[in-house]
């Protein structure tokens, strides 16, 4: 499976589509609409963090179980970044050193259910692409999206929360080995509204995969 990263309103959600239409193959999202927990949180970081962090765990193992079966089937988001969004919050006061323990733990123990044989239940990316957006790039997406409770005029807290994300997220896809990977400038190549940006980085990908054998 292929799974995508990036940060919020990188276009994830949006590259997933075109690579399962491209490949043929199926797409399995996050889905930010019907979670209960999302909007509590950007209510309330402090009180409900922990607690979303376990409802996004639950269902990235969901979709990991899910995806299984074509190495090129999508996932909008990987498991590994989650960390890295909890400590975020974590480095702002928003959540404390033992919540970020507890869930590293569990994240742990669900991990080493992960192997590389095919009878693997649940098993790490055939490639992981990281779509890295600049900072500015990510502010205007999240605004052109419009979703009310990431915006920051609703929440000016959420600016340094942002840009703290968007500097943790190029340094984790450098320390990032659990599988090959491949990193697209998402501000050079507007895949969403430019189909010249989006047969290039098709093109890109195309290679990759070709490259690891997957197709
Ligand atoms: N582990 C997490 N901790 C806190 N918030 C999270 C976590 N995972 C996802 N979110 C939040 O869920 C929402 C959707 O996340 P995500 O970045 O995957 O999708 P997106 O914003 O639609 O991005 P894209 O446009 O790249 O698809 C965002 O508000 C994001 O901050």
């Amino acid at each position: 499976m292929i799974v995508l990263s990036g940060t919020i309103g990188a276009g994830k959600t949006s590259l997933t589509d075109l690579l399962a239409d491209h490949f043929g193959s199926n797409a399995y999202y996050e889905s930010v609409d019907d979670n209960p927990i999302l909007p509590l949180f950007y209510e309330d970081q402090k009180k409900y963090g922990f607690l979303l962090q376990n409802y996004f765990l639950n269902k990235r193992m969901d979709n990991i179980r899910d995806a299984q079966g074509s190495q090129l089937n999508v996932i909008d988001r990987s498991i590994y970044e989650d960390l890295l969004l909890f400590q975020t919050v974590a480095a702002q006061g928003r959540a404390t050193d033992v919540e970020v323990d507890i869930y590293r733990d569990l994240l742990d123990n669900m991990m080493e259910q992960v192997d590389f044989s095919d009878q693997a239940v649940v098993k790490t990316p055939d490639l992981l692409v990281f779509i890295h957006v600049s900072f500015d790039t990510m502010l205007a997406r999240i605004q052109k999206r419009g979703r009310d409770f990431e915006q920051i005029e609703h929440d000016a807290g959420l600016y340094d929360y942002y840009k703290m994300l968007n500097e943790h997220y190029s340094q984790w896809f450098e320390a990032y080995d659990r599988s090959p990977k491949l990193m697209i400038d998402g501000d050079e190549f507007d895949f969403v509204e430019d189909v010249n940006a989006a047969d290039s980085v098709l093109a890109l990908i195309d290679q990759k995969v070709a490259d690891l054998g997957l197709k």
